[in-house]
C-alpha cells in the first residue's frame, strides 16, 4: 500500500516546501498525501501532478486533524517545516501534533535537512 506522508510548512517555510515538493516529485507522485490547507494548495501549485488530499488551514484546526490521522495510524512520515522565529496563535494545536508524532512514534521531519535524511532512507527503501 502506498506510503501516507503529512506535509505541512508554516508561511515562511512554504517556498522550502514547495522547491522541496518540487525536488522529489516523483516519489511523492507514488505517496498518498496529505497536507494542511495552504501548504497542500502550494504544493499544488508547485507540482500540478501531484494529488493532495488538504484538510483545513493549520490555524484552524488543520494539525488537529493530522494528529487525528496520526492517532488513526493512517499517517507514515510527518513532514512540518516549522517557522521557530515567529509566534503562531496555535502553538498549542502544533505542540499536540508533534506530541501525538512521538506518542505513535511516527518518522518526523520538522526541518529540510532532516526531510532529506529521511526520504534518502525512504527512497533506499529502509
Ligand atoms: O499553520 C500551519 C501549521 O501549524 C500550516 O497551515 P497552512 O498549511 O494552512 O498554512
Amino acid at each position: 500500500m502506498a506510503r501516507c506522508v503529512a506535509l505541512i510548512a508554516h508561511d515562511q517555510k512554504k517556498d522550502d516546501m514547495a522547491a522541496f515538493a518540487r525536488d522529489h516529485r516523483a516519489w511523492l507522485a507514488e505517496c498518498e498525501l496529505v497536507a494542511t490547507g495552504t501548504t497542500g494548495r502550494r504544493i499544488e501549485e508547485a507540482c500540478p501532478e501531484l494529488k493532495v488530499r488538504r484538510l483545513k488551514s493549520g490555524p484552524l484546526g488543520g494539525d488537529q486533524q493530522i494528529g487525528a490521522l496520526i492517532a488513526e495510524r493512517a499517517v507514515d512520515l510527518l513532514i512540518f517545516f516549522v517557522d521557530p522565529l515567529t509566534p503562531m496563535p496555535h502553538d498549542v494545536d502544533v505542540k499536540a501534533l508533534m506530541r501525538l508524532a512521538i506518542v505513535y512514534d511516527i518518522p518526523m521531519a520538522l526541518n529540510r535537512a532532516t526531510a532529506e535524511a529521511l526520504l534518502r532512507q525512504e527512497k533506499a527503501g529502509a
